[in-house]
């Protein structure tokens, strides 16, 4: 709305009072791309630093009134409104490049706005260089010559190009976040059960093409009812990301932990045999327990695991039963164990744990 309003005051300057065709017009249209500027950086999560940005217009207003009433200049007018749009532009520019690791495929949005900021900023630069070289400099922004004309219509196509491109950074930040909430479970940041399906499928295929083995463990906190009933809810989902946290800080890039829905987990691990996986089940265990002895202010955990192997004739559902049956095992053999079942020999005991509360 400013954008438009500054392109409507220096549209009908010749018929508006100096003061509404001059100052109002070039402090109304420096308004907007200080507005795009602002905008821009809460996309990117940044203050939009709006004192800052409005003392930086306001002083624009001051130069171009002095280069108006004191020193009637054109010139010097134009070479201020235009080094703001350019350093507005360059802001923009450097925010969108700055924030390079957020962008998101595809990126031809990213690219868009770059491209806009350059020809803006460009087509300022010209004007400058023209204006500046010109024998006779033009003493008004609507001359009837073929540059003014281009510069003005690049000049009211920026604003809305610029804001065209804010909408659709924002949007894909919307989409991004909500990929992000679909696929991660709310609580402990692992990857959601939706998710999980997935990633399985795509790495059972991938096991499969490579003959690589691929390991798959499912996660079980004991007593976890108890748990929640005598320390409250709280610590109950403080211990189900102590969880998340300690299997992610020990798993390699191409693993996968996900909550599969209340105290269970699954773990994904691709290039590992049985004997691998096992030992990272126990170890699991003690990172799990460790951190619940860091003093007494959170209940001592203990796991019951799981762990098979994806056999050629698996699908997901076929290994995920399996390592059912063998954390079902484990829970009934007594919890704080890891077992074993690959589809030949059957289960095996891994690793007991020690109960220490
Ligand atoms: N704090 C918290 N509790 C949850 C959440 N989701 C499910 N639960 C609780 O987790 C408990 C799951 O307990 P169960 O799996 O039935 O059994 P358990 O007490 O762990 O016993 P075993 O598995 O046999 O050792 C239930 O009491 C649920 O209410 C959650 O997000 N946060």
């Amino acid at each position: 709305m400013l954008g438009i309003g500054g392109n409507v005051l220096y549209a009908f300057g010749r018929e508006l009072p100096p003061l509404l065709a001059y100052e109002a017009a070039n402090v109304v249209y420096a308004a907007a791309s200080a507005a795009l500027v602002a905008g821009y950086r809460i996309l990117w999560g940044k203050p939009p630093r709006v004192a800052q940005l409005t003392s930086l217009v306001l002083l624009l207003g001051l130069l171009v009134a002095l280069f108006h009433y004191r020193f009637d200049s054109f010139v010097a007018r134009s070479a201020i409104v235009s080094t703001f749009q350019i350093a507005a532009c360059m802001e923009i520019a450097m925010l969108m490049l700055a924030s390079r690791p957020g962008w998101h495929r595809p990126f031809y949005v990213y690219f868009f706005v770059l491209a806009m900021c350059i020809l803006v900023a460009l087509g300022h630069g010209g004007r400058m260089a023209w204006l500046a070289l010109a024998s006779v400099p033009p003493g008004s922004l609507l001359q009837p010559s073929a540059w003014s004309i281009s510069f003005l219509t690049a000049v009211a196509l920026a604003l809305p190009a610029l804001m065209v491109g804010a909408l659709l950074v924002a949007h894909r930040q919307i989409l991004v976040r909500a990929e992000h909430a679909a696929n991660h479970d709310y609580l402990t940041g692992a990857a959601s059960r939706r998710a999980f399906f997935e990633i399985a499928a795509r790495e059972k295929a991938r096991a499969d093409r490579n003959r690589q083995p691929l390991a798959l463990l499912l996660v079980d906190l004991d007593n976890f009812k108890a748990i929640n009933d005598s320390w409250g809810h709280e610590a109950g989902d403080a211990a189900l990301q102590r969880v998340a946290l300690a299997a992610r800080g020990m798993l390699r890039a191409v693993d996968c932990v996900a909550r599969l829905g209340g105290d269970e987990f699954v773990l994904l691990l691709p290039e590992t045999g049985l004997h691998g996986a096992a030992a990272v089940g126990a170890r699991l265990q003690h990172a799990v327990r460790g951190a619940g002895n860091a003093g007494d202010a959170a209940p001592v955990l203990t796991l019951s695991i799981g762990v098979t192997l994806f056999s050629p004739e698996d699908d997901v559902k076929s290994a995920m039963a399996r390592a059912d049956e063998a954390l079902y095992a484990a829970k009934k053999a007594g919890r704080d164990r890891v077992l074993v079942k690959a589809q030949e020999p059957p289960l095996a005991l891994v690793r007991r744990g020690t109960r220490t509360g």
